[in-house]
């Protein structure tokens, strides 16, 4: 197979950033993705309505290119009120809430230090039909980076599973196969994200002959039996797993330092590059759903109505790309892609 047309993507979790970044960043997402679920981990955090319909207009006015359309989310704090849950909800612009375990992440200090702070804020998101997206890592120092997604399955997001039965919850940028059961074993209201970086690569192309610091994300790369847990589930055909690029953007220096921040830049060829490991998986015809249709249908959305055509010729990935008066060195740089948008 040499090409293949699919209906229009759309991305449930990207980082697009503010102030001079967002020309750039919206530029790329806005290249053929119809949708894109905006991340609120800016400087201050979007916490309420107000503020994340001003970040949804600052989107905007960089004249996104075709329909894109950004749906917004909620950044929950220990002080969330149930109220602005509702508030939030009623905009029709704000489509879900993000949980950050305080300190777990890029931006997160201001996050959540005990899921039972935001029980209120999850009862009300309950009853008005608003999914929960989680960070899933617990933040505790003694726990192994390595551990911290399984550790926040087993001492977080078991007991909000079963306390909220009919909470929609999606467990994003999942990394292990322990995710990856957890969520295809669950009921229908819990679905996952997965990358392309996590679905091409493991900890060994982070660490192994050099550390590269543009394969530093959160959560971490794993060893490759979790890559290939998370290919099997990606292809395997199941609704509950779909395109969420994660695509974290910082500038150049900001990696390539002493304590580099986490976060890997993909937006310049997302599909693309889900487009080569489904086809190296021989798993082509599974793209449409994971890219297209799992997402919008969680969500209880409209699928997007018209398509992209995607082919199977390699192009080279410059070795940087501006992001507002910086660089951003994306996954890929200097090498090439083996798929591109028609
Ligand atoms: N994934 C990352 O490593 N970084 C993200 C935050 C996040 O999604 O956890 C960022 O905002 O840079
Ligand atoms: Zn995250
Ligand atoms: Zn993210």
């Amino acid at each position: 197979m040499t090409s293949i047309t699919i209906t229009r993507p759309d991305d449930w979790h990207i980082h697009l950033r503010d102030g001079v970044q967002l020309k750039d960043t919206v530029r790329d997402v806005s290249r053929y993705m119809g949708r894109a679920i905006i991340m609120p981990n800016l400087v201050p955090p979007a916490t309420n309505t107000v503020e994340a319909l001003a970040y949804r207009q600052r989107i905007m006015n960089q004249n996104p290119q075709g329909a894109f359309e950004p749906l917004m989310v909620l950044y929950l704090t220990d002080n969330t009120a149930p109220d602005e849950i509702r508030k939030a909800k009623a905009t029709g612009q704000i489509v879900a809430a993000k949980l950050y375990p305080a300190g777990a992440t890029t931006n997160s200090d201001s996050g959540v230090t005990s899921v039972k702070n935001i029980y209120p804020a999850l009862e009300a998101m309950q009853d008005v039909g608003m999914p929960l997206l989680l960070h899933g890592e617990v933040t505790d120092a003694s726990i192994d980076i390595y551990d911290r997604e399984k550790a926040f399955i087993d001492a977080v997001l078991k007991d909000v599973v079963n306390d909220f039965p009919n909470l929609k919850i999606v467990l994003e940028h999942i990394t292990t196969k322990d995710a990856a059961d957890f969520v295809a074993s669950a009921g229908a209201n819990v679905a996952a994200t997965i990358t392309a970086h996590h679905l091409l690569f493991n900890r060994n192309h982070m660490l192994a002959g050099g550390i590269r610091p543009h394969y530093y994300c959160l959560p971490i790369l794993k060893r490759n039996i979790h890559q290939d847990a998370l290919i099997k589930a990606a292809t395997s055909g199941s609704n509950k797993f779909f395109l969420g690029t994660d695509s974290a953007p910082h500038m150049k220096h900001a990696k390539e330092a002493a304590c580099g921040c986490a976060g890997s830049y993909t937006a310049h060829a997302a599909i693309e590059l889900y487009a080569e490991v489904f086809d190296e998986a021989n798993a082509i015809d599974k793209l449409e759903a994971f890219a297209s249709f799992n997402g919008p249908d969680f969500y209880a959305l409209p699928r997007n109505s018209d398509t992209i055509t995607l082919i199977k010729e390699s192009w080279d990935v410059p070795a940087s790309y501006p992001l507002g008066e910086d660089q951003v060195v994306p996954i890929r740089a200097g090498e090439q892609i083996n798929w591109r948008v028609k």
